[in-house]
């Protein structure tokens, strides 16, 4: 295992009495595809809430390159390097791809403007943004209205706002999330080669088993707050635990049916 690049260190959230994540602990190795996966309600979001800044810890500490960020605001962490998706609801819609893209890569730049240096800065964000764009395979449509775009489209589009700034560990929440399944190869590929090209750091939640089991170097398994298990694809899916929890819940289901005919 490379460099630890992010780790959480006995990372505790509790709303009121509900304890969403119960002192987790996970190291997160520099250039990985790290995915967490687990039943709904698991403490997965708010997990990530967490890494992002989003959320402060009840107790317990987060670090990033070696130092504790545990108290730096969301906002501090993207400038340090730590992307959270973007969610399509933060897309502009009446403006442009490349618009749009433009000013994810400005709106975390460190640069104050000065009046005269701000066109040559205006270039830069907009060469960025053609970077990514072409990243991302939306090259063809960088002047098309976000809106318009179908709805793999604006997840490609998520993912080149949140590249804009050139984070170093991305945070990504259920990227495949809504898309028609045979879109999904694709943005695993875009995923996996900005990975793999970029040397980018990836965090994922993600629901869809094969593409979880396809890309991912370790997977940690929530449940109840928890991590239950952590491994490789292969170690995980051996896993007799992570098999109960999993078929546990399709037992529950199935027992309520019983019930409700019964
Ligand atoms: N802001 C909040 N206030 C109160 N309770 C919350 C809040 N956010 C999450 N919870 C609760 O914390 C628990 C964990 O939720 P969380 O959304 O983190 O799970 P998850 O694993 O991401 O689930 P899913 O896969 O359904 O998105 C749940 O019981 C949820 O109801």
């Amino acid at each position: 295992m490379g460099d630890v690049i992010l780790q959480a260190v006995n990372l505790r959230k509790e709303f009121g009495g509900l304890i969403a994540v119960a002192d987790v602990s996970l190291d997160v190795a520099a250039g990985s595809m790290h995915s967490i996966i687990g039943p709904n309600g698991a403490g997965k979001t708010t997990f990530f809430n967490l890494l992002s800044g989003r959320y402060k810890p009840t107790r317990g500490s987060v670090y990033f390159k070696g130092e504790d960020i545990t108290l730096v605001p969301l906002y501090k962490r993207i400038h340090m390097g730590i992307g959270r998706s973007f969610q399509i609801t933060n897309i502009f819609p009446n403006l442009t791809v490349l618009e749009n893209v433009r000013l994810a890569a400005q709106a975390t730049s460190d640069h104050t403007f000065n009046f005269w240096r701000r066109a040559a800065h205006f270039d830069h964000f907009i060469e960025r943004a053609l970077v990514v764009l072409d990243m991302v395979s939306l090259s063809e449509q960088i002047h098309t209205p976000a809106t318009l775009l179908p709805h793999g489209g604006k997840r490609k589009l998520e993912l080149a706002m949140l590249l804009a700034p050139d984070p170093s560990v991305l945070l990504l929440d259920e990227p495949t999330a809504g898309m028609a399944s045979e879109q999904v190869p694709e943005l695993i590929e875009i995923i996996n080669s900005v990975r793999q090209r970029e040397g980018k750091t990836i965090v994922m939640i993600e629901h869809n088993m094969n593409v979880v089991m396809g890309i991912s170097d370790r997977i940690s398994v929530m449940n109840q707050g928890e991590v239950l298990a952590e491994g490789t694809p292969s170690e995980i899916a051996a896993n007799r635990t992570v098999q109960e929890v999993y078929l546990g819940e399709l037992y529950g289901s199935v027992e309520e049916m019983a019930g409700g005919h019964g």
